[in-house]
């Protein structure tokens, strides 16, 4: 994870910290919201895609003839084919790899580059997308998403920490996770409105991705880089004159020596692979791989990229396969909102034991 010089919160001088909501931070919002859209978009989109004929017709005629032929009975496993697990796959995989490489860029060169990247990146898979003629422009499309998804997962959040007040800095981090689920749900309702343009509506479900893309591109044109990757990279100066216009006063000294200690005791760390796995750091370890990895085996993307398919192979019928997806993407937006405004009120750990207790009951109740 690229970054360090960031205290939770605040730092031990948090409540010295002056500022007001100005412009960049509004824009750092913007941005954030426009990388959560997008990742959440493509999430939510290959699905839909997928259980149009039209779509099928064009790049997996097999599956098509499969899946018109089968009978009730032989329902199941009528989407299984590898090339179309690669289609959908592929942009988790490229992400995989990219996140690897832009935590480099991210801490080395700042957060700035890795959102532009990351928006050009969306931009151009986006169009590959739309404009498809054959599989490889498909697959390569994905792929070109997959790594935008690498870099602006990884910069965008950071940004927004680094850029909200103290103050702000847990609610507008719950904006990406907001901006994420909306993003699920638009796809979901587009494909739904898409699926009647025949026969290529499929592209502009793909297209569209390009909205939100050009978004966090243009954005990140305006934005600046973070005063705790200046300071972190040995711009102090420079690092402090930011924080002035982005905090909109000139009282940031509390501030500014948090952020410096903070970044000197980054720097100080040599070995930080080596040393996060020392005994003493095992909680933080523990609780920073294996809450998102249990997170994401609850299988939660297979749902999210799979909903319609899913609910065809059931035996519903196109549109309600599309609509049912909707309804999964609401729900799933509609969660944000309880959190939203539960978090700060009955704190992080009662939300996230309740959610395990639910996520239990369901998976149980699912599988009986
Ligand atoms: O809201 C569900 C979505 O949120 C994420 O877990 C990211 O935090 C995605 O992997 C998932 O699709």
């Amino acid at each position: 994870m690229a970054g360090g010089g960031i205290v939770e919160g605040g730092g031990t001088r948090a409540h010295l910290y002056e500022g007001r909501t100005t412009s960049f931070v509004v824009i750092a919002c913007i941005v954030a919201a426009s990388g959560g859209l997008i990742f959440g978009y493509d999430i939510g989109i290959s699905g839909g895609v997928t259980s149009m004929d039209d779509f099928l017709v064009k790049f997996f005629p097999v599956v098509e003839r499969h899946k018109n032929q089968s009978t009730k009975d032989q329902d199941y496993c009528k989407y299984d084919n590898q090339k179309l697990t690669a289609f959908t796959s592929s942009l988790y995989l490229a992400g995989l790899v990219a996140s690897f490489g832009a935590s480099g860029v991210t801490r080395r060169f700042g957060r700035r580059p890795s959102i532009l990247f990351g928006g050009f990146s969306f931009l151009i898979g986006a169009a590959l997308n739309a404009a498809a003629v054959n599989l490889p422009m498909l697959i390569l499309g994905r792929i070109m998403l997959g790594v935008g998804i690498g870099f602006g997962n990884q910069a965008v959040p950071l940004y927004l920490s680094e850029m909200a007040p103290a103050k702000l800095r847990g609610g507008l981090n719950i904006m990406f996770q907001f901006a994420i689920n909306i993003g699920i749900l638009a796809a979901n309702l587009i494909n739904y409105g898409t699926a009647k343009i025949k026969p290529w509506g499929w592209r502009l479900s793909l297209g569209l991705a390009a909205v939100p893309a050009a978004l966090m591109f243009v954005g990140g044109l305006f934005l600046p880089e973070t005063s705790n990757s200046l300071i972190e990279r040995g711009h102090l100066e420079k690092g402090r004159a930011l924080l002035v216009k982005v905090r909109g006063t000139t009282n940031v000294d509390a501030e500014f020596e948090d952020m410096v200690d903070a970044s000197k005791k980054a720097n100080e760390v040599k070995h930080p692979f080596r040393n996060i796995l020392k005994k003493r750091n095992r909680p933080q370890l523990v609780m920073a791989t294996f809450i998102p990895f249990f997170q994401q085996l609850t299988g939660i993307n297979a749902i999210m990229f799979y909903a319609p398919v899913l609910f065809k192979t059931i035996g519903f019928g196109g549109d309600a396969s599309l609509y049912s997806a909707v309804i999964t993407g609401a729900v799933n937006a509609l969660a944000i909102f309880v959190s939203i405004f539960a978090v700060d009120r009955l704190g992080r750990r009662i939300l996230f034991l309740q959610a395990g207790v639910q996520m239990f009951i369901s998976q149980a109740g699912l599988s009986s």
